[in-house]
């Protein structure tokens, strides 16, 4: 089996791509798909992704938790905003999340014509690999980044994925495309230190200087969740893996 993995380097270039019968694994490591998984980690029942603030308004229902950010700050009138340490079990036991946030929800948006969205961060990165494989779709790994810039961060989390990918037995030949090279080599380079990396690319400045350190620490860390956000009818619900 040979599967073509390749890497989007941000939400405009993604509409120019056919994503018909792919995989489509959206990072958006800070924050949103980060603040995904460890919502569901936490026990959500599922997160619904919605582009703007009135969309979540609109599709907001007793018993909801209404979450997001604009500008990195909690929307006014929101529980929450886009601090993975928000969504502790109390708030998240099976509750359903509307969450809108300033990149990563349009991005899952821009997705949904793929067969299968998944939703990766280096929190989730192996078992996003092992369950890209299970599917034997090519895959399109896609950096959300920031205000359609461009993100470090999405492509080192990319470059995780695709090693991850690449170093399981059960995979056949994976070939992948330049972006896909850089994103590996990147990968290489950064292993063992993710954490200094991410401090130092645009979105982990901006993060820092608005006093969210936890959270930059937090996203950087590797393989703590083994569930993998799965878009089903427009809501992610967690695909966990067999123990
Ligand atoms: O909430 C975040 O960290 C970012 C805000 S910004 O793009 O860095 O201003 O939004 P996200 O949708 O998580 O990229």
């Amino acid at each position: 089996m040979q599967l073509q993995v390749d890497v989007i380097a941000s939400i405009g270039e993604a509409r120019a791509v056919d994503l018909n019968q792919h995989t489509v694994i959206v990072i958006d490591v800070l924050r949103a798909t980060s603040t995904i998984i460890t919502a569901l980690a936490n026990g959500a029942a599922s997160v619904l992704p919605v582009e703007t603030v009135g969309q979540a308004r609109q599709q907001y229902a007793e018993g909801d938790v209404l979450g997001g950010e604009r500008f990195c700050k909690k929307i006014a009138g929101f529980d929450l905003g886009n601090s993975p340490h928000e969504y502790t079990s109390s708030w998240c036991l099976n509750k359903r999340i509307v969450l809108t946030t300033s990149n990563g929800t349009r991005a899952i948006q821009k997705a949904v014509r793929a067969e299968h969205v998944l939703a990766g961060a280096f929190l989730n990165a192996s078992a996003c690999a092992r369950l890209a494989l299970s599917l034997r779709r090519n895959v399109a790994l896609l950096c959300t980044g920031t205000q359609d810039a461009f993100a470090f961060e999405d492509a080192l989390c990319a470059g995780m994925i695709l090693h991850e990918m690449m170093s399981d037995h059960r995979a056949g030949t994976i070939v992948t495309n330049d972006l896909g090279m850089l994103a590996l080599s990147a990968y290489k380079q950064h292993k063992g230190h993710i954490h200094d990396a991410v401090r130092q690319c645009s979105s982990g400045k901006r993060l820092l200087k608005l006093g969210f350190s936890d959270d930059v620490e937090y996203c950087s860390l590797t393989n703590q969740v083994h569930l993998v956000p799965t878009l089903h009818e427009h809501l992610l619900i967690p695909h966990r893996e067999s123990s």
